[in-house]
């Protein structure tokens, strides 16, 4: 069946901190034409990987991989609070392929997500329940995180999965790309934080208020050129994309999680999402990247892209 694939950055500070209005009207544009691809596509079912952010996946309990068959979103920064339209048969299929194939993903009837999830469904079709959806957390900001040659194979594996499902499938990655925004680091910490790391669900009004207002101030400061986190690096998003447009996915098995930091900052491990939802794309055969938008853009501290792709094999519309 065909499969197509969307992949995005995504910001809680759109809306919040924005840039000059010719990049609100490029980054529209770029959306919109992610818009019409997928429609034109018309999924029958969507496989998204996105990370959390300290919302729904804590240290008490940190899987690398979880593929959700029940998914409630929290309704972070605004994007829509309740239930995703999961597709539970289609979740459970995907999940004994992955732990057949030895990747020990974890497994949630009713898995939590944040904005990483939501704001890509409600950009990319209007709503966290528009289609059904298989979501795959990825954890890509609570360290310790295992080699992302473990997350290329989790998206390889997904993708032989889905092959199977005889749906139109797409693959959405959700995150990045290089983008350093104030994510608390455990080891870093102090105790009050680190409690909140480890079991910080259920947050009071006053408490999420303050944690995105601190984002919200950390953006606007970057913009200024007057805060402390490490600069967007265009040249790296550049190459990830070329390497992903291209095909040659193994190559970036040799890049150290060390190395990601140091080049893109701690949050650019969100890019994994992108390397499992190009990966399961590839597993369906040679593709073409058919859209591509980049723009950094710190107002909403990240290095934004949009791209779009189909296997050579995938006729566009239904
Ligand atoms: O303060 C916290 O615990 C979380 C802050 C937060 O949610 C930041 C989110 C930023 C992104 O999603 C991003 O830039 O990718
Ligand atoms: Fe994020």
């Amino acid at each position: 069946m065909p499969v197509a694939l969307c992949a995005m950055s995504h910001s809680p500070l759109m809306g919040r901190n924005d840039p000059d209005q010719e990049v609100i009207d490029a980054v529209d544009a770029a959306f919109d034409h992610a818009r019409r691809f997928i429609a034109d596509f018309a999924p029958d079912l969507i496989v998204i990987f996105a990370p959390d952010h300290y919302n729904g996946v804590f240290y008490d309990l940190l899987p690398p991989f979880c593929i959700g068959a029940g998914a409630q979103s929290v309704g972070d920064y605004g994007t829509e609070a309740g239930p995703l339209d999961v597709d539970r048969d289609a979740a459970r299929t995907i999940t004994r392929e992955v732990l057949d194939s030895g990747i020990d993903a974890a497994f949630s009837e009713r898995m939590h997500v944040d904005h990483g999830f939501a704001q890509a469904l409600q950009l990319l079709v209007g709503s966290i329940i528009a289609v059904p959806t298989v979501p795959i957390f990825i954890n890509s900001v609570a360290e310790p995180l295992g080699p992302v040659s473990r997350v290329r194979l989790l998206g390889e594996t997904v993708g032989r999965a889905a092959n199977k499902l005889d749906k139109r499938v797409l693959f959405v990655g959700s995150g990045g790309l290089s983008h350093d925004p104030p994510i608390p680091q455990f080891t870093s910490s102090p105790e009050q934080v680190r409690e909140r790391l480890i079991d910080g669900r259920n947050p009071s009004d006053a408490e999420r208020k303050a944690r995105e207002q601190r984002v919200i101030t950390a953006g606007r400061d970057f913009a200024a050129g007057t805060a402390t986190i490490q600069p967007l690096n265009p040249h790296w998003d550049q190459h990830l994309l070329e390497i992903l447009a291209s095909g040659e996915l193994e190559q970036i098995d040799t890049w150290t999680n060390d190395w990601f930091v140091e080049q893109a900052g701690h949050s650019s491990h969100e890019v994994r999402t992108w390397i499992a939802a190009y990966a399961a794309l590839h597993a369906n055969g040679p593709y073409q990247v058919t859209s591509s938008f980049y723009r950094a853009i710190p107002e909403w501290i990240a290095g934004f892209a949009i791209t779009t792709a189909l296997t050579l094999s995938s006729n566009h519309t239904k």
